[in-house]
This record gives structure tokens, C-alpha cells and sequence, in this order.
């Protein structure tokens, strides 16, 4: 693979005593679209600042394209970087505040009025054009902004919570135009996040970060499908998470014994020691759910609690031996064949593939 576009290596961000972001090390590929994820306060933002060039790290090496960058100011840099609270000149239009960054770099009048126009149109905010930003809702000043951004066409573009003004039905047309043009334009994206389906959606791969530290990285499917610990596996998507020790090996798999029962789950790379303590995850969507004893390897009998519908899935809330939580996603329409009420009891069963053992408790 060629070199990366950035690389962090070892780096550590500290506010006085307080780490912010802990022995970072990651690389960047060019025209790659990253996404940073990770509940408020763990580092998000202070990694992006870093890579713009608004903070500087207290150790460690940030490169960009093999040029060390730890102390290049932000106006030295070809990353631009699109804010929740975005700095747009309050005192001049849209199409004049996407225009200022080429007119800094000297374009004629008519062809940078045309490319203003161009990217105000592909933002769908063509309508307000010449009217003063001060003027616009907290929606269409965040597309202004990305305009004024995307106008300048750079290598890479950082973007913090970008789409977080916008209605639901907005962030969804939104994310399509944004993920297109990143691969139409192959502009590297830094884009941060909390938001698990803004992630998931648009990301090629997915940094999870928790309290200064890389949790996982991996593209969304792998985060998805085998989270790599238990802060990954309750932070992403719906996983049920069981734990008990280890039993016999071998076979048709890794035996578990669980306070739910024993289960059998694929053969990790890293097979654990008889007797170790490990635990396991397996996808809401991976349960299969029937109302007599199925044949299956993994089963467990629970009682229904309670369901949340989300358009046309449903979760299921169930609970097990030992009061386990279990949950499992279905198409509401399967469901409505089921003709479930709470306290039903049912069975749920999964694949032994489809257990997951988490690489650390
Ligand atoms: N200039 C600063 N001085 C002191 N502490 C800071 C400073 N900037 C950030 N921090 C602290 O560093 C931690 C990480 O902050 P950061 O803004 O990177 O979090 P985040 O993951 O982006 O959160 P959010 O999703 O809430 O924006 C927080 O605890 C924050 O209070």
C-alpha cells in the first residue's frame, strides 16, 4: 500500500494534568474517509484540531504527507476544517463567503461567482445565495460552510459534527451528497462524530475512541460484526454480551459455560486457556427467535419485556437466566406473523459463527 496522507505516531495530548488524547497511533490513507466516533469528552475534537494545526501535541509525531507538522500553523496547512460552530463572515452573503477563500488566491470575478454558485447549488442552498448568512437558519449556514470549504477543493477536509444542525430527513440527503463528492473529488474526509449512523453510513473505515484512547478501528462491518471489546460492543449497534469460562476445546468450537448455559462460539485466532474468563457478543440482528425448542447448538429460552420500533425494524427487549438482558432486531413485519405480547416466552438461538469473542473483557 502506498504511504499514508497522515500518520499519528505515539501522541498525547495533555490540558495540564489531564490527558486528552493518550499514545495515538493511526494512519491516514489519501482519499480515505475516516470517520472519528466516540461519546462526548473522549478526544474527538482535540485529534481533528491537532491535524488542523490549532493545537500542538504535548508528545508524540503528526506527519502529512512524511512532513513532520507538530508545530506547522493552521494557515501553513491544505486542511481546511468545517466546525459545529462555524466562522462564516457574518456581513456578507453566502455566495460571497463561499467566494472569499478563491478570492484569496486571486480568481476573476465571474469564474469564482461560477464556482460559488455551483457548490451552493450542490449543497441545495442555491436559493439563498445572495442572501446575508447572518440571515440563514443553523441548517443552511452549515452547508454554506462546507461550500466554502469544498469551493477551495483540498487534498483533505476535517469536519466536526458537519451535518448536527440538520433535520433527520436532511442528514440522510446530506450524507449521500457529502459521500458522493468525496469520491467523486477523492478528497480525504477527517470527519468526527457521535452519531453511530452518520458513521456508519458514510465512513470507508471507523475509529472508536474512549476517554483518550483508540477502542477500535476497523471498517464498519468489522466494528459492527466483531467488536473488539466490551466499551465497543455496548457503544456500537445492538450486541447481546455473555460471559462465563471456558471449557472444553476443540471440536466443533470454543465452549463456554455462562450462568445462561453453556454455548459454543467459532475458534478465535487466539484460542484461551481452559478455565479463562472471556466473554462474547452476538448481533440483535444474528438471534433468530421461535416459539418452540429449536435445534440449535446455542439456545436460550427468555421472557419478553418490551419492543422499540425504529421505522420498519423492530428490537426486541428480552430477559434470560440470571435477568440477562437479550435483544434481538427483526423486520416488524416478521414480528407481526409471531403475535408477541410482554411476558411472552420464546426461545432464542444464534450460530456458533456468529459469537464473537471479544479480544478483551
Ligand atoms: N483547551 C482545553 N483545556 C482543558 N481541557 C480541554 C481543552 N480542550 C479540551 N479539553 C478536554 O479534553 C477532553 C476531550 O475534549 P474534546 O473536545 O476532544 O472531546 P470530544 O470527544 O470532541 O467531545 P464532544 O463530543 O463533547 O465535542 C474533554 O474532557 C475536554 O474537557
Amino acid at each position: 500500500m502506498s504511504e499514508p496522507l497522515v500518520t499519528f505516531r505515539n501522541v498525547e495530548k495533555r490540558f495540564d494534568d489531564f490527558v486528552a488524547v493518550r499514545d495515538m497511533s493511526l494512519d491516514i490513507h489519501e482519499g480515505e474517509f475516516l470517520a472519528i466516533m466516540g461519546s462526548s469528552g473522549c478526544g474527538k475534537t482535540t485529534t481533528l484540531r491537532m491535524l488542523a494545526g490549532l493545537e500542538a501535541p504535548t508528545s508524540g509525531e503528526i506527519r502529512i504527507g512524511g512532513r513532520l507538522m507538530n508545530d506547522v500553523k493552521p494557515h501553513e496547512r491544505d486542511t481546511p476544517l468545517v466546525w459545529q460552530s462555524l466562522a462564516l463572515f457574518p456581513f456578507l452573503t453566502a455566495r460571497e463567503n463561499v467566494e472569499f477563500g478563491l478570492k484569496m488566491r486571486g480568481m476573476a470575478a465571474a469564474e469564482r461567482k461560477r464556482r460559488a454558485l455551483d457548490w451552493l447549488e450542490r449543497m441545495q442552498i442555491e436559493a439563498f445565495a445572495e442572501r446575508n448568512v447572518a440571515t440563514l437558519s443553523g441548517g443552511q449556514k452549515q452547508r454554506v460552510a462546507l461550500a466554502r470549504s469544498l469551493v477551495m477543493e483540498p487534498r483533505m477536509l476535517l469536519l466536526d459534527e458537519p451535518l448536527s444542525a440538520l433535520d433527520a430527513n436532511l442528514v440522510i440527503r446530506m450524507q449521500g451528497v457529502l459521500t458522493r463528492l468525496q469520491r467523486e473529488l477523492g478528497i480525504t474526509f477527517v470527519y468526527v462524530t457521535h452519531s453511530q449512523s452518520e458513521a456508519f453510513a458514510m465512513a470507508d473505515r471507523v475509529v472508536i475512541m474512549s476517554q483518550g484512547d483508540i477502542a477500535q478501528i476497523g471498517s464498519p462491518k468489522d466494528i459492527y460484526r466483531a467488536p473488539a471489546n466490551r466499551f465497543v460492543a455496548e457503544f456500537v449497534g445492538r450486541n447481546n454480551i455473555l460471559s462465563g469460562t471456558v471449557g472444553e476445546t476443540g471440536g466443533n468450537g470454543l465452549h463456554i459455560d455462562t450462568p445462561q448455559g453453556r454455548f459454543v462460539a467459532h475458534m478465535p485466532e487466539t484460542v484461551p486457556a481452559q478455565g479463562a474468563e472471556v466473554s462474547f457478543t452476538v448481533s440483535a440482528d444474528l438471534v433468530t427467535l421461535s416459539l418452540t425448542e429449536p435445534e440449535a447448538v446455542n439456545k436460550v429460552q427468555a421472557t419478553l419485556i418490551s419492543e422499540e420500533f425504529i421505522g420498519s425494524v423492530v428490537t426486541l427487549f428480552f430477559e434470560g437466566a440470571d435477568r440477562l438482558e437479550f435483544k434481538v432486531q427483526m423486520q416488524e413485519r416478521a414480528l407481526l406473523e409471531l403475535d408477541l405480547e410482554p411476558g411472552s416466552a420464546v426461545w432464542l438461538s444464534w450460530e456458533a459463527e456468529n459469537a464473537n469473542i471479544l479480544e478483551d473483557n
